[in-house]
């Protein structure tokens, strides 16, 4: 590789350059209705067709000049060397509480006929018990009766690579997430950074890892600029996360100096800041008029010894926005202009939920054509892809993407 580095981000904006994704998987279609609302699902998607949309805002982006990784691709070559294979497959299902000799057995031997892909698909997809042959019930765990039929749960959530691990600056978070069942998601991020070749030996700082007490989530880590993040406390990262990041960040002379953390309400529609909220241009935002009302944001930047200042902001948002990033004004782009009924639907659809690959030019879901048109109006450039089927895990553009590598804005 050239002097670039391995992880480069410092804007919500720049020219996006490489992005990570994850092209669903056969993991759902191992979800049920009884098992939607655990997974994080609101309904069940039909896979070919949400391939179908998935390749397309793959090919977007390709067509833009991004280069695209695919997390299944990264994992399976980071677990090229038989011990860390292994090593994988031992932490995966102890993670996965698989109980069991002959539970575990079985899957072991199920998973050695597999190339390194084939056992990260299968891994991400979940194994089922009626995938099992030779199975014999070795300890009263086997042997005790369960309905639940499967003897490994799927990861369904692994398209929003947002989420696991979140790129600031030159280093990574490796996330805690809020669910037991996104906390699995982290492991491919553990290894990819540990094991793998593009990864191992560019000394990527961890900003937090996977091992921390609080959650936090990367849909609520926005890099508004080389000098400011914003992070939302939300329903899945807490106040404590955010400090700790804070810490983290200026011990470690990166450039960061003030981070707005975000008070948002914390429910399901509005489970992350990214979903109500994101940075489309130098100076321009989508926001759900939603939070508007309930938002307090507080600054925190470097204070004496090692302490953190905090301030809770008191002007509007568009003037300390202004104020952080040195800016005469910004402009707030409201979903679906503010409209009661046309915002709350456009907001349960991502409509707020942009992915931005350059200064004012964002790929959006087709669907919300209300939103759609005003951010035309105002100027910006659209990319419109059809997300019918990849919505129903609730999460847009930017949710299905990380970016690595980004121009300075
Ligand atoms: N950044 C995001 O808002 N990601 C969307 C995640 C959706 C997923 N079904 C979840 O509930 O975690």
């Amino acid at each position: 590789m050239s002097n670039e580095k391995a992880i480069d981000v410092t804007s919500e904006i720049g020219k996006l350059k490489t992005v990570l994704l994850h092209r669903p998987g056969r993991e759902l279609e191992n979800i049920t209705p009884d098992f939607m609302e655990r997974l994080l699902f609101d309904d069940i998607p039909d896979l070919e067709a949400a391939r179908k949309e998935h390749d397309a805002f793959a090919q977007v982006l390709k067509d833009n000049g991004v280069e695209v990784l695919y997390l299944e691709e990264l994992a399976a070559e980071s677990i090229e060397d038989k011990e860390v294979r292994q090593k994988f497959i031992e932490q995966f299902l102890e993670e996965a509480h698989v109980s069991g000799e002959g539970t575990i057995k079985a899957l072991k031997d199920h998973f050695s006929d597999l190339d390194n892909k084939e056992l990260i698909d299968t891994l991400m997809a979940g194994v089922r018990k009626t995938e099992l042959k030779d199975y014999k019930a070795e300890s009263l765990a086997d042997m005790a009766s369960s309905d639940y039929p499967l003897v490994l749960d799927p990861l369904t959530n692994l398209y929003f690579t947002r989420d696991p691990f979140a790129t600031i600056g030159t280093g990574i978070t490796i996330n805690q997430m809020r669910t037991e069942t996104r906390n699995r998601e982290t492991i491919f991020a553990e290894y990819i950074f540990k094991y793998h070749p593009r990864f191992k030996d560019a000394g990527v700082p961890i900003w937090l890892n996977r091992d921390e007490k609080t959650s936090i989530e990367g849909g609520d880590e926005l890099v508004l600029s080389e000098k400011v993040l914003a992070v939302g406390i939300s329903q899945r990262t807490d106040a404590a996360s955010v400090e700790k990041l804070a810490k983290r960040l200026f011990e470690n002379n990166e450039s960061f100096e003030t981070i707005l953390a975000f008070d948002i309400p914390k429910s399901r529609a509005f489970m992350h800041l990214d979903t109500v909220f994101t940075m489309i241009d130098h100076d321009k935002f989508t926001i759900h008029p939603g939070i508007e009302g309930p938002l307090t944001v507080f600054s925190i930047t470097k204070g004496k010894d090692g302490d953190l200042e905090i301030e809770r902001e008191r002007d509007t948002l568009e003037h300390l926005l202004a104020k952080h990033l040195e800016l005469d004004n910004v402009e707030l782009i409201r979903c679906a202009g503010g409209d009661p009924i046309d915002a709350a639907r456009e907001q349960w659809n991502d409509g707020s939920n942009t992915l931005t690959i350059a200064p004012g030019e964002v790929v959006v879901y087709a669907r919300n054509h209300v939103t759609n048109r005003i951010l035309e109006e105002k100027g910006i450039k659209l990319h419109k892809v059809e997300g019918t089927e990849l919505v129903r895990g609730r999460g847009g553009p930017r949710c299905m993407s990380m970016p690595l590598i980004r121009e300075k804005a």
